[in-house]
């Protein structure tokens, strides 16, 4: 990897295209510049007509930090069950082959996508265009940074025989084009039908789990199940994210697209961060609903922190989290007792854990984190076993780590709930809750219902 400190445009970008000649291997020019403020939803929507298919968007709590992605310039599809790894070994070999010019922007070439909940469940056609792992690195990408600046990274891959001028040329013009385009209003879209599937029959399957959890066969499940959406025409992500945005704004607002389907969500949970040394995760589990008044409120989020089973299901996670994090890290910080997390629909206990680390990639976490007791259960193998036995569903991306990484192994990967799969006139929504010894099938059931509201309201919906 070569990394040049002065913005030296086309003189560069021709030197990769001799490396690309010599080594006959594609060779990646990632350039990254500071340019005008400009929204990045509106970037997102602008890339539509050329890009539409190979957009990404990702924009952290309070947005300190947003990605727009138009175009990909390499798209790592992971095929293996050893997901992690193989996204990790790809993109270091790949990073071998770059020239980068980042100037003084931290950002460079970064890499945004998912993973797989759970690679030995069966893949449902929905799901295809996904794989096992799913990542790109966008042609072009805007970042707006916690300061409020913004950067634009072009990323290219030179390869033996195409013309350098022509695809310099043509990236300029795709760049003011991006940069510039105003936006059409969008087209409005109805919900023609919300369908669940078989409730009673999903009910039956949490008493039964419940059943084998106070025979001690286990300790906590998380069960899921999805609603399918139908629209009179195709549902752009762009107006979903342009919700998302206004109604969540406190959670990881992220979207992928892969050709006609589009993972997209607005998700509370963050899984791990890594910024050089500093590492933060999130447990979140347990929770209630939003009171009515504030005095409401108030009540309800005084009785989660007092609430056994709730204060159980988010033990769990706690234990777990903390046990995984202490092989990775030097020191850590776990407080006692957990807090409310407060979104628009719901409240959740929240316990927020950091460390420091000697590890230089985030992927190490992940693999060690996922699936974490808030998604999966305890015992890991045996909870997984039984997801994938009482789950009728694929579960795809959903529940599973999303997020980005960097040239330096940094990033942020958030728990992929409260989302769904845009797919043509559908969507697919999902929705899951902690099933544990005291669990009952209907408040549970209640539980997911309030969970899947943001997605539904998001898609131009509503849910009881
Ligand atoms: C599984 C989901 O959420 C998880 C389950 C929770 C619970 O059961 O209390 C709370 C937060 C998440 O860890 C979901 O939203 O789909
Ligand atoms: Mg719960």
């Amino acid at each position: 990897m070569r990394i040049l400190h002065q913005s030296q445009g086309f003189t560069t970008f021709e030197q990769a295209y001799e490396m690309a000649e010599k080594s006959n291997q594609p060779v990646l020019y990632s350039k990254t510049m500071e340019v005008e403020s400009i929204d990045p939803l509106q970037f997102y929507e602008a890339g539509y007509s050329i890009f539409n298919g190979s957009r990404s968007f990702w924009q952290d709590p309070k947005s300190e930090l947003v990605f727009a992605g138009a175009g990909s310039a390499k798209t790592f599809y992971i095929k293996e069950e050893e997901r992690f790894d193989s996204l990790s070994v790809q993109w270091k070999s790949y990073l071998k082959n770059a020239v980068i010019e980042k100037g003084k922007a931290w950002t460079g070439p970064v890499i945004l996508g998912g993973f797989s909940f759970d690679p030995k469940k069966k893949k449902s056609v929905e799901w295809s265009a996904f794989e096992q792992g799913y990542f790109q690195l966008p042609a072009f990408m805007l970042t707006v940074d916690q300061y409020g600046k913004t950067f634009l990274t072009m990323n290219v891959e030179c390869k033996k025989g195409d013309h350098a001028v022509q695809v310099w040329n043509q990236m300029q013009k795709q760049k003011t084009a991006l940069l510039n385009k105003s936006v059409s209003s969008l087209k409005d879209v109805n919900v023609l039908a919300i369908k669940e599937f078989d409730p009673e029959e999903w009910k039956s399957s949490l008493t039964s789990v419940v059943g084998q959890i106070s025979r001690g066969e286990v300790e906590k499940v998380v069960l899921a199940r999805k609603v399918k959406v139908t629209f009179d025409d195709q549902k752009r992500s762009d107006s979903v994210l342009e919700k998302l945005r206004d109604d969540q704004s406190e959670s990881f607002i992220f979207s992928f697209e892969s050709g006609d389907s589009c993972f997209i969500g607005a998700t509370p949970e963050r899984l791990i961060k890594k910024h050089q040394q500093q590492v933060l995760s999130t447990c979140l589990a347990g929770s209630i609903a939003r009171g009515k008044t504030v005095e409401e409120d108030q009540q309800f989020g005084n009785e989660l922190l007092n609430d056994e089973k709730n204060l159980g299901e988010h033990e769990i996670v706690v234990r777990m989290i903390s046990k995984s994090l202490e092989d990775l890290c030097s020191e850590l910080t776990v407080p006692d007792q957990p807090v409310l997390m407060k979104m628009r629909d719901i409240q959740h206990l929240y316990t927020p854990v950091e460390g420091m680390t000697a590890r230089s990639s985030i992927l190490e976490f992940v693999k060690e984190l996922h699936p974490t007791p808030a998604l999966g259960g305890t015992p890991t193998s045996e909870a997984m076993q039984i997801i994938r036995e009482e789950e009728e569903m694929d579960r795809g991306f959903y529940a599973a780590p999303v997020g980005w990484l960097n040239a330096e192994g940094d990033g942020e990967f958030a728990v992929a709930i409260r989302s769904g799969l845009l797919s043509g006139k559908h969507a697919y929504l999902y929705a899951g809750c902690g099933v544990v010894k005291d669990s009952d099938a209907e408040g549970e059931y209640q539980e997911t219902l309030i969970k899947l509201r943001p997605m539904v309201r998001a898609v131009g919906g509503t849910i009881s």
